[in-house]
């Protein structure tokens, strides 16, 4: 569902200074959007404003379907514990509790805090509040998926997961959004960039994958092979029937990935790269 916003004006109270002032913004399903700005420029504001939690004095916001949003800074003081917490959000969200709990759980197993389902979000350590964080805001599978510095105290593994998620989503035909202070973050993988600069939006190229960096060689064979693959891999048809990808090592783990979870099925005969150099077959 595509996203619209025309002549958008913000400010904070009446007679405060605009932080967004005559924003227009198309955004288009499948994308993978990077906001980006000085300190203070406005961008979780725009964040905000797209997640509706910020109402726009001026203009109009068009964002239809569902929505989810993990903010720069989540409230850890809540009466719940981390599953009870998710299932309750699923429940809002318009899941039945059934699919919550199954949500929840996937999503908990996924980020490696199963152990923790059961322990009041105000006593987990700073990294596990974050993962929760930004499981809420997974498991529905939003039409728009807003991210404000959603990998800040992730750990490595974690990391991972959430791009491969935001990979997930957009290739399901959601939108995702996100503001981050890793100028690399999601590299090879954004499809726009806009920095909030006094006010206004102005596009910027998105931020390709470090070409130089060391690389990893996948050999796949497949009937079809999808479109858009995370990293957006070299392929190069092999005599054999397979087809060799080549893409910058960030981005390996969220190929293979989506590989595995393709369909039709991709059959991954190899994998080559900086942690594996003599090759490994899965
Ligand atoms: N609730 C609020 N009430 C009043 N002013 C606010 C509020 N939230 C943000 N602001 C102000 O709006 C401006 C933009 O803030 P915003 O958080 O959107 O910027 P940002 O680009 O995300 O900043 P950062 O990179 O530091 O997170 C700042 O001057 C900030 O002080």
């Amino acid at each position: 569902m595509t996203v619209r916003l025309a002549g958008v004006g913000k400010r904070y109270g009446r007679g405060g200074p605009w932080i967004l002032q005559g924003v227009d913004l198309v955004l288009e399903p499948g994308g993978i959007v990077r906001v980006e700005g000085a300190n203070g420029s406005g961008k979780s504001t725009l964040l905000k404003v797209l997640a509706g939690i910020e109402r726009a004095e001026r203009g109009t916001v068009h964002a239809p379907g569902s929505r989810a949003y993990v903010p720069e800074r989540f409230p850890p003081a809540l009466p719940f514990d981390a599953r009870d917490y998710l299932c309750h959000l699923a429940r809002v969200r318009g899941l039945s509790a059934d699919r919550g709990r199954r949500r929840a759980d996937h999503w908990l197993e996924r980020f490696g805090i199963t152990g923790y389902a059961g322990t009041p979000i105000g006593r987990l350590s700073k990294g596990t509040c974050q993962k929760v964080a930004v499981a809420q805001a997974l498991l529905a599978e939003a039409d728009l998926l807003l991210l404000d510095e959603a990998w800040t105290g992730l750990d490595r593994a974690a990391r991972g997961e959430l791009d491969a998620a935001v990979t997930e989503r957009a290739a399901a035909g959601g939108l995702v959004v996100f503001v981050d202070h890793d100028p690399a973050r999601l590299a090879g993988l954004t499809t726009a960039g806009h920095l909030v600069s006094n006010g206004a939006l102005h596009a910027i190229p998105p931020v390709l994958a470090d070409q130089d960096g060391p690389r990893t060689v996948v050999v796949v064979r497949a009937e079809r092979l999808p479109e858009h693959l995370p990293g957006n891999p070299g392929r190069k048809p092999l005599a054999d029937g397979t087809v060799r990808l080549d893409v910058a090592a960030a981005h390996s783990d969220t190929l293979l990935r989506r590989l595995l979870n393709s369909t039709p099925p991709v059959h991954v005969h190899s994998v080559a790269g900086p942690e594996h150099p003599e090759g490994v077959r899965p």
